[in-house]
């Protein structure tokens, strides 16, 4: 499976809403004026004019002016494609490139879009069911893979999540899209409760990949159309080098939950699902 799939009651976006870029070459996918960047939170300090990834384009219309970089990865070297650092701190949104840009495939700006090139493996673990190791040695900053499975409804996914706790089963695929959820928006579909990815019936490896309190990975939510913000990609991107054979796991709530809270509370424990991640940063509860 290479993308997830919308269940049938989840609309595609209409073809007049779709916007890409008309960078004249893939170079310009890097800066602020290619309109798949246009929503990058402005770091100058991390792109200062002259640093190794800076730089200044000529802009013929308007005379000379700054073109920032904007895009996500490294440019350079043997960190080429990798997330930079400060993205890989932030909890930003990553925006590429894609099928309505008219820029090629070899634009720097589409590696989630080109999907994994790393092997991974299904073993089993001591104590949590199934985890995945990689097989090769993986850089802090790149791309693992997608989390995939099928978008449904909030409605939906809450009627998934009841019969899973009246069937008593433990474990939980259900992945919010809720990176752009503002009831303030003026796009109906950012309003409401969000669309939801379950990973349960259809998916991919990464299905099976575990929560530490002291993870190796974190998603990011990955945008290509804009017009497609609701049903963002979640990407695994590195947070450190992982040697091959190490099991990959990421946090299930990221630091954005009062789990730890709850964990301290009596009352709520019961509720809760204990971790075995086993790292000395446990916080003793997955949620
Ligand atoms: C997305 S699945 C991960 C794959 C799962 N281990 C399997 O065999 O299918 C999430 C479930 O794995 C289990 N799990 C993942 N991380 C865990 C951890 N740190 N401690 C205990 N259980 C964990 C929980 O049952 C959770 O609901």
């Amino acid at each position: 499976m290479e993308n997830s799939i919308r269940a049938g009651d989840i609309e595609p976006t209409k073809k007049e809403f779709l916007t890409g870029c008309e960078c004249d070459t893939d170079k310009e996918c890097r800066y602020n004026s290619c309109t798949c960047l246009q929503d990058v939170e402005d770091d100058s300090s991390d792109y200062g004019n002259g640093s190794s990834d800076g730089a200044e384009l000529t802009d013929d219309s308007f005379g000379y002016r700054f073109h920032k970089k904007a895009y996500a990865y490294h440019s350079h070297g043997p960190r080429t494609g990798h997330l930079r650092s400060k993205v890989l701190a932030s909890r930003n949104p990553i925006y590429e490139c894609h099928d309505s840009c008219v820029c090629s495939s070899n634009c720097p700006s589409r590696v989630v879009e080109k999907g994994r090139k790393v092997p991974l493996q299904i073993f089993r673990t001591a104590n949590r069911g199934w985890g995945v190791r990689s097989t090769v040695d993986i850089k802090k900053g790149q791309f693992l893979d997608k989390y995939m499975g099928e978008i449904i409804t909030a409605q939906e996914a809450n009627r998934r999540r009841a019969q899973s706790h009246i069937a008593q089963r433990k474990d939980v695929y259900l992945f919010a899209l809720d990176k752009f959820s503002n009831p303030d928006s003026f796009d109906e579909r950012l309003r409401g409760p969000p669309l939801e990815v379950d990973g349960e019936f259809v998916s991919g490896p990464t299905r099976f990949i575990n929560h530490s309190c002291d993870p190796n990975l974190r998603i990011f939510a990955r945008v290509g159309d804009h017009a497609d913000k609701h049903i963002h990609d979640l990407a695994f991107f590195a947070i450190r080098d992982i040697p091959r054979g190490e099991e990959l796991t990421f946090d299930y709530v990221d630091g954005v939950d009062d789990s730890e809270m709850d964990a301290r509370d009596p009352a709520k424990q019961k509720d809760m699902a204990r971790c075995l991640c086993g790292s000395k940063k446990c916080r003793g509860y997955l949620w």
